[in-house]
């Protein structure tokens, strides 16, 4: 079985008691914390930025951080979540003027670097900078928002980007963003996913630990 990982995104979690629902997400089995970092201009959405990210290292979070950069420009933000703590920070290529150099910064700094690719984006900014990359995210909704529905075309793409992968030999993780619940992960699995993000999937729910194993109940059968 794949090395899976399930990755709540914050977005979905209660801000006003952020540290508590971090440490109550991890406890019920999560392994990543997914932080979404929207700007108000690359996305229509605004949330939360480095010193958020600092605060939950300071309060004792040793999970990998796994940031999603919704912001243009990128440069300033890496070198300041890497600061802050950050394990991962993939970035939407469109985002960025010098894709390379960007991801170069991040490893510079000491963190895994990855590009994300929306639902109507074709993969081609990833095909040169293959081994420069330990994540390739896929969304699956349009960024800026939680609780949206899975887009079924991101299946086929998720299959592309797997044959990539596999065929580039390079120990490269495939995430999903959007709209992945109980219900659809296992399928989303066999189409070559390894990492996958949820947010109001688990944190709309009383029990995260219930909705977890369920998901790794589907992922068990793939
Ligand atoms: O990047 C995102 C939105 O831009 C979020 O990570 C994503 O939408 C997760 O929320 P949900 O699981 O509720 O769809
Ligand atoms: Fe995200």
């Amino acid at each position: 079985m794949p090395d899976y990982k399930i990755a709540p995104s914050i977005l979905s979690a209660d801000f006003a008691r952020l540290g508590e629902e971090v440490d109550n997400v991890l406890a019920a089995g999560a392994d990543w914390v997914h932080f979404d970092v929207m700007d108000n201009h690359y996305v229509p959405n605004l949330t939360i930025g480095p010193m958020v990210c600092k605060a939950l290292r300071n309060h004792g979070v040793e999970a990998p951080i796994d940031v999603h950069l919704m912001v243009d420009p990128v440069d300033d933000m890496i070198r300041m979540f890497a600061d802050a703590g950050a394990s991962y920070i993939t970035f939407h290529p469109e985002a960025s003027r010098h894709v390379d150099r960007s991801l170069q910064l991040i490893h510079s700094l000491g963190c895994k670097a990855g590009l994300v690719f929306n639902p109507a984006s074709s993969l081609d900014a990833a095909k040169y900078v293959l081994d420069k990359l330990d994540m390739i995210l896929l969304m699956s909704v349009n960024p800026g928002f939680g609780g949206q529905k899975f887009i079924p075309a991101t299946l086929d793409k998720l299959k592309e980007a797997r044959k990539l992968i596999d065929d580039s030999g390079l120990d490269i993780r495939l995430e999903i963003d959007g709209g992945v619940t109980r219900d659809n992960i296992r399928e989303i699995a066999q189409a070559g996913a390894d990492s996958f993000v949820a947010g109001s999937a688990i944190f709309n729910q009383d029990d995260y630990a219930e909705v977890i194993n369920a998901m790794r109940a589907e992922l068990a059968q793939v």
